[in-house]
């Protein structure tokens, strides 16, 4: 529906009205996303719509918004620490949001309240149960009370923007901002796992909160934990949630590869390079442009290689083996080891200045044996994975207990390796018991 003002009655003059000004909507929600779009493109807003926290973040890097409306809820990240980390980037940006931990202590555009008149027509009348109300920024969170449960009145635009332009604080303050979904979603816990890593333990959900903050972000990862904990897993959550997650994702185990074959497998080589270098191959790093690379057991590359790497990771530039030409490449680096890496950084076993650039953030995952309790689940879980190609097995209780005493130095990978086999031991049983239960220990 046009507006029946015109925008001009809210603005100051200045320079840049006559340059489109941008705004993000950050919702899950598309019918919002497609209300609020109409409303402000109306209004000379050039929009950029997204779905996600990463998503918001990504237009944010490119588009230089004046302004970013965020939903109460957004599918992949705690929303309080997406707008704490947000403003913390964008420091420029006037944040709206209706998330009540949310207020605004930052920069108010000169557009806020035609962005809040915007919001406010864009309320669907069936919100009037939702009994959040919303503070857009404004000041604190309101208490619910029964007056904040109403809906909201009709505003006139006319008095809206007429009232704006004169006293812009009394302006009428819109209320909501999410359809009803809101309700439900803002009840979900701060902190929800990430479907594919199971585990309640509070270690585990610390890993799913920090994979959500960091993974829009192209900031390098270092994930330490031990063999079989879910390192890779990690590194393949934080490229699914991340803007590059259309891009490959590329892993490159460096303990698995001969030291002599290592620089060209990373960089690429050309024609003739070495001996057996029959034709140019573009490396890993290449391969993976704009997408992730997944440098696992990194704690094992040769001295000699890790200063190339350091050069690739501070400039964005690498040469083929044999090549005096240099490749521009994008890639977000996320690297894993078994091994205490900080502590081979202080002995010089690794190069530190390395170790600095790749441990921007860090994430541990724990030994099986230190989240024990979610055994069951991850028992659960690989049952019901087995369950997709053969008929569903149970376990009973007496097989349970004897998987929580063992040591699990293996950790889940073992876990998941010693159910097969039971499942293959049990053969047409439907149930696992602890005669099925084999550590596959070699005996003496
Ligand atoms: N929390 C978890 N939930 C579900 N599956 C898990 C979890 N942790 C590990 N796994 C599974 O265990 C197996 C081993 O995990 P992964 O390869 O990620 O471990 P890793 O730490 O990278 O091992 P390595 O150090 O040997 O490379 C995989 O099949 C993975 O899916």
């Amino acid at each position: 529906m046009a507006l029946p003002v015109p925008v001009s009655v809210l603005m100051p003059p200045s320079p840049t009205r006559m340059r489109a000004r941008t705004a993000i909507i950050a919702s899950a929600d598309a019918s919002f996303r497609q209300r609020l779009q109409q409303r402000l493109t109306g209004l000379r807003w050039q929009i950029r719509e997204a779905e996600t926290g990463a998503q918001a973040w990504a237009a944010a890097e490119t588009s230089s918004p004046e302004a970013v409306i965020v939903d109460s809820w957004l599918p992949d990240l705690d929303v309080v620490e997406f707008l704490r980390e947000f403003r913390g980037s964008f420091p420029r940006v006037d944040v709206l949001t209706s998330e009540a931990g949310g207020s605004s202590d930052g920069p108010r555009s000169p557009y806020r309240q035609e962005l809040l008149y915007a919001l406010r027509m864009c309320q669907d009348t069936d919100t009037a149960a939702w009994n959040t109300a919303c503070d857009l920024g404004d000041g604190p969170a309101p208490q619910v009370t029964a007056e904040t449960k109403k809906p909201p009145a009709i505003v006139q635009p006319e008095r809206v923007l007429a009232q704006a332009a004169e006293e812009p604080e009394a302006a009428p303050r819109p209320v909501l901002l999410a359809p009803p979904l809101a309700t439900t979603r803002r009840e979900a816990p701060a902190i929800e796992r990430l479907p594919e890593l199971i585990g309640n333990a509070s270690c585990m959900l610390e890993i799913s909160r920090r994979i959500r903050l960091v993974a829009p972000r192209s900031t390098p990862v270092l994930i330490e934990g031990p063999t079989g904990s879910g390192k890779e897993l990690v590194a393949e959550a934080l490229h699914r949630l991340s803007t590059r997650s259309r891009k490959p994702f590329i892993a490159l185990n460096c303990a698995a590869i001969p030291e002599a074959l290592l620089e060209a497998e990373l960089f690429g080589h050309t024609r003739g390079a070495f001996t057996g270098a029959v034709q140019g191959r573009m490396g890993r790093i290449e391969a993976a442009d704009g997408g992730t690379l997944f440098l696992d057991e990194i704690g094992e590359m040769p001295l000699s290689l890790q200063s190339k790497l350091l050069r690739f990771v501070e400039c964005g530039e690498l040469q083929r083996v044999g090549d005096n030409e240099t490749v521009k490449v994008d890639v977000r680096i996320i690297a894993a080891t078994h091994r205490p890496l900080a502590k081979h950084a202080g002995e010089g076993t690794f190069r530190s200045d390395l170790y600095y650039r790749l441990a921007v953030f860090l994430i541990r995952t724990p030994a099986l044996a230190d989240h024990i309790d979610d055994l069951p689940l991850l028992v659960n879980h690989f049952l019901e994975k087995l369950g997709r190609t053969e008929p569903v097995k149970r376990i009973d209780a007496g097989a349970m207990s004897t998987l929580k005493e063992h040591a699990w130095p293996g950790n889940v990978r073992e876990l998941e390796h010693v159910l097969e086999r039971a499942a293959i031991l049990a053969g047409d049983c439907c149930e696992i018991t602890t005669y099925e239960i084999d550590f596959g220990l070699p005996a003496n």
